[in-house]
């Protein structure tokens, strides 16, 4: 099937699961069926938080987050996100994919200008959100058949000589990225199979839905990011599958891809379109 006829598909791998070799393994070997299967061109972007904690309590810094989750990051932090995150996070994720003959290349922010960040919120130091994405490397990674496995240390575009990287929370690079390539879905693959009510799995969710769960206090810790960015991702590409789901049970990309797996994300139906919004009718 030519380029322009495959389906894009983001996948967002959690830290959760790419900690532990068997469950890496076993997410590499569901990459490869969903490629092989459905003829799809992958974008993966993978976090490490549990990876970027361990380091820094070897360094011997104190780790402290946010009550939504984000990690307040100093210059040390910063510095360990991107050997982390870009490096030993990275390289084991490409290593098991290679295993699984899927052809990936590791990327950090900075490679062929694929983004770039500002500082969030100063309080909480080296943060960023993404400000600018060029999909073209995406484009031209995909159309010679390679996977772009991307880690979310970005450079700051307020440093003209390109050396501070910002640690961008993972869950919320994916709607920009996603949006600037034109995913027609995108899976956050967690260590759970959806989000759950209890021991009751969550089918659809949408805004109004999220903001019930979350004041019920139903949605905890990375969770509450990752529902946070799905909703953004939806409302980013209207019309594109967006779901939480397992990372790594046994086939579940082709399963997550399908009606039957995950929570799905409804964005908002506006009943005017943006143009007749920009021409006042
Ligand atoms: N309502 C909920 N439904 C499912 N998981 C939840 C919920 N609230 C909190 N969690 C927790 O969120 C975790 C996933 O978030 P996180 O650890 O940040 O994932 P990842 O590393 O995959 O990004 C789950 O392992 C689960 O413990
Ligand atoms: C700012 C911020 O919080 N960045 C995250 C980046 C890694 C990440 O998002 O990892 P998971 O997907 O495994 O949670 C962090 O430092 O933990």
């Amino acid at each position: 099937m030519s380029a322009e006829k495959r389906r894009r598909v983001v996948l967002k791998i959690g830290g959760s699961v790419l900690d532990d070799p068997a469950t890496r393994v076993r997410f590499a070997a569901n990459v490869a069926q969903g490629m092989t299967e459905l003829d799809l061109d992958v974008v993966i972007i993978h976090g490490g938080g549990a990876q970027l904690t361990r380091h820094q309590e070897r360094l011997g810094l104190e780790v402290k987050r946010n009550d939504r989750g984000l990690r307040i990051t100093d210059p040390e932090t910063a510095l360990a996100a991107v050997q982390v995150l870009g490096g030993e996070v990275n390289a084991a994720l490409v290593s098991a994919l290679a295993k699984a003959s899927v052809r990936s290349i590791g990327l950090t922010c900075a490679d062929a200008n694929l983004a770039s960040a500002r500082v969030l919120d100063p309080a909480l130091g080296a943060v960023g959100e993404i400000v600018a994405v060029d999909a073209s490397v995406l484009e031209d990674l995909a159309a010679a058949r390679f996977v772009p496995v991307i880690a979310t240390v970005a450079p700051d575009e307020a440093d003209a000589l390109g050396t501070s990287f910002l640690n961008v929370n993972a869950d919320a690079a994916v709607a920009p990225i996603a949006g600037a390539w034109g995913a027609d879905a995108v899976l956050f693959l967690s260590d759970v199979a959806s989000v759950l009510d209890g021991d009751q799995p969550v089918l659809t969710l949408d805004a109004a839905g999220a903001a019930r769960l979350e004041a019920r206090g139903v949605l905890k810790g990375g969770m509450i990011p990752k529902v946070e960015a799905a909703l953004s991702a939806a409302a980013a590409l209207p019309g594109t599958l967006v779901k939480i789901a397992s990372g790594n049970a046994t086939q579940a990309l082709v399963a997550a891809l399908g009606s039957g797996a995950g929570t799905s994300f409804i964005a908002p139906n506006p009943i005017v379109t943006a143009s007749e919004v920009a021409h006042g009718s």
